[in-house]
């Protein structure tokens, strides 16, 4: 039994909100709602008002963030403390789009200038590739870049460059390998010339199965297109945490763009893994990226918890998940350039806190890391809301929305937005029995039908959700947004007292991996396992059913 649990404030939370009016209510007591449950913050807007809260449920929901002691954890995870208690490391992605002039001490030392080093070398970089000084191996420019990463290495540099296509640099493409499925690479590498291609190998570890089988499969494929060993420095560079098994691998020294273990891989696209990101739209945007990544950082160390942007929405989060049985939430994005952020967000928060001891190894008594998933409006409209307004399951939105669209045309984005505000308002009013009978009032049905039709299409209302709007997608702006739910997904693990910065997780699927790998090479069919995993292993050997 945790602490936290028998807390007066969580004993109350639970009498509280089983106590709480229909929205609908809610609004109708009080005109001011929109006003006082809404806050802007670093070019972000979000309003609130369509959740289950009232003042004493956000008093309530702020006092457990007081005892959480919220505010002394912000600060020791800026100040670079010791946080991730199980790898011993700090957690400073912050760092990462700090100022010149700051100081972060990180194991010893000021970590800043090696930040601004590898920002300058990036710059530099990207500068001579943009630029075409950057020559392959028979004098041509580079035209397109081959980003090779997973995980946290390719989430990051894909979803930020779909998302910042308008920023995009002319001549240059760029083609996203993840999945060690040969048809990832395969599908790429056929429309390309090794004469102006460019392979970005990113790795935090550079241990991960998957990139190192891509990166070398890429490796093979270019020589074979008539280049030599001397030609791999001009189109291989890699961006890794471990310099030496880079450089053992083949890696140019001079080509190997440094990270470090106080950035976790799901917080890492401000790191150089963001170097396809620059390479696409420049580094002044991607400054500007940092920038907005930075007035975010501002925003949550500075401002009372009571106004402050992702303490409000990780409380939100803690207050369905914990007190309403919510085991999911959505992200719908209504802006087409941010359709891949749901994925985003998807590793940054699920492996961030799917977990189920608290930072002393005690197991949980409580639920922490919700189900993630989403997509883009208004096409997730005609797929799964219908689940969202009338399914059993209770899974708070966040719509998030641009209000100007970098492609203004006509009706199009008037259609856009209304959907996206229709959508909250129906979640949140519902429909009653009286108000679908009334719908029905002209039907040619007969009574029996018209009361089973209605009965159909009550909808009960008071579905809770988050709309975030900015004036424009810009790399400021997204920036914001995307360290907005980093801070989020902290604030949401010190409320369950959890490490949100280690993966033990993962680990076993990779090692019972490896171990498959062995059993399919082998002689002998597999026998020593169970008999699903033996069957299914020696399936495969057969390579046919
Ligand atoms: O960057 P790498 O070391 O290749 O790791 C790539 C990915 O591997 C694992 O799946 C981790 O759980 C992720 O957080 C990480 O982003």
């Amino acid at each position: 039994m945790t602490t936290l649990t028998q807390s007066t404030t969580w004993k109350a939370l639970k009498n509280h909100t089983s106590q709480l009016p229909h929205m609908r209510e809610l609004f109708a007591q009080n005109p001011q709602r929109f006003e006082q449950m809404s806050v802007a913050a670093c070019g972000l807007f979000l309003d609130y008002s369509k959740n289950r809260v009232n003042d004493e449920t956000l008093k309530l929901l702020f006092s457990l963030a007081k005892e959480a002691k919220l505010s002394e954890k912000i600060t020791a995870m800026f100040n670079g403390d010791v946080i991730n208690n199980t790898e011993q490391r700090s957690v400073l992605h912050t760092a990462l789009r700090s100022k010149a002039t700051q100081t972060i001490i990180a194991e010893g030392a000021n970590i800043v200038p090696e930040v601004q080093q590898t920002l300058a070398k990036m710059a530099k970089f990207v500068g001579s590739v943009q630029s075409g000084d950057w020559k392959g191996y028979t004098g041509k420019a580079i035209t397109d870049i081959v980003s090779i990463g997973i995980g946290g290495s390719f989430l990051g540099p894909k979803i930020v460059s779909q998302a910042l296509r308008p920023y995009w640099r002319d001549g240059l493409n760029c083609h996203f390998v993840a999945n060690v499925d040969a048809s990832s690479i395969c599908e790429k590498l056929i429309h390309l010339n090794a004469e102006t291609t460019l392979f970005v190998m990113s790795s935090k570890s550079f241990d991960t199965q998957e990139t190192l089988t891509n990166t070398l499969s890429a490796k093979d494929w270019f020589l074979a297109q008539g280049a030599s060993q001397q030609d791999v420095a001009k189109h291989f560079v890699a961006v890794t945490s471990n310099v030496a098994k880079a450089t053992e691998f083949g890696m140019d020294a001079n080509n190997i763009f440094p990270m470090w273990d106080w950035v976790g891989g799901r917080y890492s696209l401000w790191s150089a893994i963001g170097l396809p990101i620059a390479l696409l739209i420049g580094m002044d945007n991607f400054i500007a990226l940092l920038e907005g990544a930075h007035q975010m950082d501002e925003h949550f160390v500075n401002t009372p918890i009571e106004q402050n942007m992702p303490v409000i929405m990780a409380m939100l989060s803690v207050l369905y998940g914990n007190f309403h049985g919510a085991q999911a939430h959505v992200i719908l994005t209504y802006d087409h350039n941010l359709r891949g952020l749901p994925a985003y967000f998807q590793q940054l928060d699920m492996e961030s806190n799917g977990k189920s001891v608290t930072l002393d190894g005690t197991d949980v008594d409580y639920s922490t890391g919700p189900v993630i998933w989403g997509g883009e409006g208004t096409n997730g409209q005609h797929a799964y809301h219908q689940l969202l307004h009338q399914g059993t399951a209770l899974i708070p939105a966040d719509f998030i929305m641009p209000l100007q669209s970098h492609n203004p045309l006509g009706k199009h984005h008037d259609q856009l937005a209304s959907n996206c505000f229709g959508q909250t308002q129906a979640l949140m009013q519902g429909r009653t029995y009286d108000e679908a009978l009334a719908e029905l009032s002209n039907s040619p049905l007969d009574d029996a039908q018209i009361a089973l039709i209605a009965k159909h299409k009550v909808m009960s209302g008071n579905k809770p959700s988050n709309t975030l709007l900015m004036n424009k997608l810009t790399p400021t702006t997204l920036g914001a947004l995307i360290a907005l739910y980093e801070h989020k997904t902290f604030v949401q693990g010190a409320i369950w007292q959890i490490n949100s910065f280690d993966q033990w997780g993962v680990e076993l699927g990779k090692q019972l991996g490896n171990d498959v790998l062995d059993r399919i090479g082998a002689k002998e069919g597999a026998t020593q396992l169970d008999s699903s995993s033996n069957a299914l292993i020696n399936l495969y050997r057969q390579g046919q059913l």
